[in-house]
Order: structure tokens, then sequence, then C-alpha cells
């Protein structure tokens, strides 16, 4: 079974496995056109020769230098370098300490053999030089695969490859799982040769080295990384995607002008694949999908340029006459799944039984399928330990990046206040319609920066709960620092940037040693199945 994959990449040119011919192709990858979290005009692995790498992996960070380290923003080239640090460090350990002489580069379009030693955080597998001096980046791999590889693109200790052909492939590989026509050549989903298990596993571990690399902690200041909760879904999973599509430069398009490719990121390039259909799409989204292909098409003159296309889960439900089971009544309902294109519009979604309308643009959790038992799990979080028993309706909830309102809506019950703040000022329009929908009453949202909660909130700290769930850039200090200073008994951080909540949690509990706040638990959520991305949390209690 394994073999059809070598097989097939021997023989065929139109294999996944050899998409295309590269040598034509300008190599631009994302995190050097756009060096966000890069200082100056350093490029990344810029001062990381091999001496610099080991030295800075083993030795520990002086409180002056820790004091002077730039924040790190949990950016993919930030990531994929403390992982080149690892296995530099790795193979200087190996070589009983003595430093290698440093590599030269190696031609660009050469194609070389390799072994993969590590699945990187950022989703790729990661070889080393014989030699143990440069890291190779190879797409679409697993551990223990040899593969042959293409370098299309050097820096100083890495050199970012395409894959031509897996020759050995590893325990761990399973091809037969592959479900999508576009893997090995999309961006999007690069672990669907691999089992959950083991993509359960593997998010597992990237939260713990997000910790050790992010956190700044000591790791006795933090327990060990739980199991990441698996998602009912698979695949078919996502309510949301955003195809998009290339334009002429200037003038729009002609009439007769060619079709552009209209998908997603070709991996490990600025080009847009183009993609007929998405298979982790919800069936509402895949039908969307292609109707919004064709319209493209039958309307290209009317673009002016490239376009992202929205394609949004709507879930119309309509409820069936309850039937009484026991004291419960159960209610029986059907619903009516279609995709909404138009961001202003509204789509519904429902959690549970708590139903959520906002605008089809807004934000909301992208996998609807996990999310009651997600939510279930933030509510047992946040209630503070020692309060349940003596009075939990005395105790308030703060939802810190509110969006339309999940968490005070989905754990507010019980609540004897609930304050939510978000910088939408849409989706906190959707947020207090949703409340009055779900008979959530004693819930108040206000419309600006996260720490715009602090000058409103008069809830007695020693019984707040916050909920805080920021974007990929994490928190900034101010609010940090702000959330500090009021000192809530419980934290529950949510976030889809495990780097960037590393960063923050660490920094929390950095600013008193821990004496402030102890982390309780940390654990991730697979919201993205067959992607490398991972859902995280952290719960953290203020010391009595
Ligand atoms: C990951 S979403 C979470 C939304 C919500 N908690 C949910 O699960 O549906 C992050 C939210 O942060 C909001 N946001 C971004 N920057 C912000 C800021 N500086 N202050 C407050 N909210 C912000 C966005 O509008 C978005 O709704």
């Amino acid at each position: 079974m394994r073999r059809s994959l070598r097989a097939a990449v021997r023989v065929s040119h139109s294999s996944p496995f050899k998409p295309w011919n590269t040598n034509h192709l300008q190599y631009r990858p994302l995190w050097v056109a756009s060096p966000s979290g890069m200082s100056g005009t350093k490029r990344p692995g810029d001062g990381l020769g091999p001496k610099a790498g080991v030295k800075g992996w083993k030795r520990k960070r002086t409180a002056q230098e820790t004091k002077s380290q730039p924040r790190p923003a949990g950016s993919h080239e930030e990531v994929l370098l403390r992982d080149v640090e690892l296995l530099l460090g790795q193979s200087h350990e190996l070589s009983c300490g003595h430093p290698q002489s440093d590599t030269t580069a190696p031609e660009q379009f050469s194609q070389i053999e390799l072994s993969i030693a590590m699945l990187g955080s950022t989703g790729d597998g990661l070889a080393i030089s014989q030699d143990g001096t440069r890291v190779y980046v190879v797409p679409f791999t697993v551990p223990g695969d040899k593969v042959v590889a293409k370098v299309v693109k050097n820096f100083p200790s890495y050199s970012m490859t395409d894959l031509v052909e897996v020759t050995e492939p590893s325990k761990d590989r399973n091809d037969d799982l592959i479900f999508c026509k576009y893997f090995g050549r999309c961006s999007g989903c690069q672990f669907q040769m691999l089992s959950e298990d083991y993509q359960l596993q593997h998010k597992q571990k990237v939260i713990a080295k997000a910790m050790q690399n992010f956190s700044n902690l000591d790791p006795s200041l933090f327990p060990s990384v739980g199991g990441v909760m698996p998602s009912p879904l698979l695949r078919g999973y996502r309510t949301k995607l955003t195809p998009h599509f290339d334009g002429p430069r200037r003038g729009g398009f002609k009439e007769g002008a060619p079709v552009p490719d209209i998908g997603f990121q070709l991996k490990g390039r600025s080009f847009v694949l183009d993609i007929e259909d998405c298979p982790i799409g919800t069936d509402a989204v895949r039908d969307g999908f292609k109707s919004q292909r064709n319209y493209v098409k039958e309307n290209l003159n009317t673009f002016k340029r490239g376009a992202t296309l929205l394609l949004r889960e709507s879930t119309e439900r309509t409820f069936s006459s309850g039937a009484s089971d026991g004291p419960e009544t159960t209610q029986s309902y059907t619903d009516v799944k279609t995709c909404i294109t138009d961001s202003k519009a509204l789509v519904t979604e429902w959690v549970g039984r708590a139903k959520f309308a906002s605008p089809a643009g807004s934000f909301f959790q992208n996998n609807n399928s996990i999310l009651e038992k997600f939510t279930g799990f933030v509510q047992e979080q946040l209630v503070i330990p020692g309060l349940a028993e003596r009075d939990s309706s005395e105790s308030y909830l703060i939802d810190a990046y509110c969006g339309s309102g999940l968490f005070s809506i989905c754990c507010g019950h019980g609540f004897k206040g609930i304050l939510g703040v978000d910088i939408s000022s849409q989706s906190i329009e959707s947020a207090k319609a949703n409340a009055k929908e779900n008979g959530i009453h004693n819930a108040r949202f206000i419309t600006g920066n996260a720490e715009a909660i602090f000058a409103d909130v008069d809830f007695p700290p020693e019984s707040t709960s916050v909920v805080i769930d920021p974007p990929r850039k994490g928190c900034d200090e101010l609010f940090l620092s702000q959330l500090l200073k009021l000192g809530p008994k419980r934290l529950v951080y949510i976030s889809c940037n495990v780097h960037t909540m590393a960063r923050d949690i660490g920094w929390l509990v950095q600013q008193d040693l821990g004496k402030d706040y102890s982390i309780d638990k940390i654990g991730g959520f697979d919201f993205f199945p067959q992607t490398h991305h991972v859902e995280g949390y952290a719960v953290l209690s203020k010391n009595s």
C-alpha cells in the first residue's frame, strides 16, 4: 500500500509528489514577502550559523539577556527557526560537543537524498545534513521517510526544498489515508498521510515545544501538556472557506480573458493553485465553492482585480413537536444547511442548544463539530476552585476578545454578571443580540481594545473568571499588565496560536515568578484536523 506512492512517483509525472517543475518559478515564501516579527533588514536564519545556533540552544539566558529579548511574535519563521536550532543543537550534542565546520549551501535546484528526522511545528519534515550543520525543510514528509528533495532556497542555517520523491516510506506514513487530489501541492492539510493518533500526539508535542521555546519559564513552573482532544469530524468539518484568485495588475479582466486559477496557495510559493473542490469543507461549503467558481468564470469582466471569495455555512433549524422523555423534554429538529457568500448577510449557527447569528464575514469558530464539547470544557475550567461549593452564583465572567459571544453564551449560565469586549462593533452587536436570544440577561458587551474592559469592570477579583481568546498575534502587554493588576481568580486562555499563548501566559507568570499565578492545565483541541494547526488552552489560578 505504501509502495503505491513510490511506484506512482517514479512512473508518473502527474503524481501529487511531482507537482511542478520548479526551475522556472521564483521562490518567494510568504515569510520573506511579509516578515512580521522580523526586525530591520535581518532575514530568517541570519546570525544562526551552526555555532550560534548550538550555543544559543545550550546555554541558559542571563536575566539581562532575557529582559532585552524582543517579544516573540510567534510567527511561522520564528517557530521554524526554533526547530532548526533544536536539530542543530541535537546534532552538536551527538558529535560530543565538538564544533562542526560550516558547510556551504547546496546549489539551488540540486537534488539531494535525505532522511527525515523530525516533524516541525510548522508542519514540514526536517532533515539534517550528514555533517550536522544544515537543516533541510521538506514538505509532506514524516520522520523516518527517506526522500529525494530539490533545494529551492538557501538560508544561513537551513534550506527550503520541494519533495521530489519518497524513496523509502516511514512506518508512520500511510498514503492510503490521503483523500484530496491536491495533496502535495496545496498548502493546507499536509498531514493527510498521518493517522489521527499520530496527528494528535504531534500537536501535543507542538504545544509542549511552544511552552519550552516561547514561555521563557522554567519547566517547573508549568504542568506537562495534556492530550489534544479529537475532532468528531476529520474532514467535511470546515464551515468557512476563503479561496481566492489573482487579477491583472491594472485595468481589470478584459472580455475573453482566460479564467484565473481559483483556490488556495501553492505550497511554498505565493501563487494560487486552481482547486475545484476542498474536502475539508462541509457539504454546503463545497457546493458553494463550485457555484462561486462558476460565478467568477461567467462574470470575470466585472472584477477589477483579484478577489477572495467567502463561503460560509448557515444552518436553518426547524423544530418538530417536543417528545417527552421522563422529566426531560427532547426536541427533534431538521437542519437545512446553505452556503452564504455575502459577507454582510446573517448566518446562523448552533452550538448545542445555543443559537448564534452573525454576519458571514465576521469571526466565528470554523469547526462546528467540536464546539459543544469544547465550550463544555471551557465552562468547567471557568469554575473557581472552592467557590463552586460556597456560592457559584456569586461569581462573575469577563469574556475578553468575545466575538459574537460564544463563551458568554455557552459558558455564561450561572454567573452573576458577564462583561464582554471585542474590537469589532459588528461582533459586539451580534453578541448583544445572541445573548438576548439565548436568555443570557446579565451580560454587557463593549466595543474596544481588550484593555478597555478594565475601565468598566467592577467585579470582585476573588470571584471573577476571565476567558481570553485573542487573535493569532496574542495579547499586548498593556492588556496583560492590567489583567495582572486586576488579579482575577481564574484565567482560561484559548488560542489558535500556541506560541503566542505560551509567550503570554509565560509573561503573566514571570512578572511575579509564579507567586501570583500558577498554571494548572495546558492542552489542546483538534479544531483543524489534517493541518498542522491546533487550538491550545491554558488554565491559570491566582494563588491565595
Ligand atoms: C479568535 S477570535 C475569538 C472570538 C470569540 N471568542 C469566539 O470564540 O467566537 C478573536 C477576536 O478578537 C477580536 N480582536 C482582535 N483584536 C482585538 C483587540 N485588540 N481588542 C479586542 N478584541 C480584539 C476579533 O474581532 C475577534 O472577534
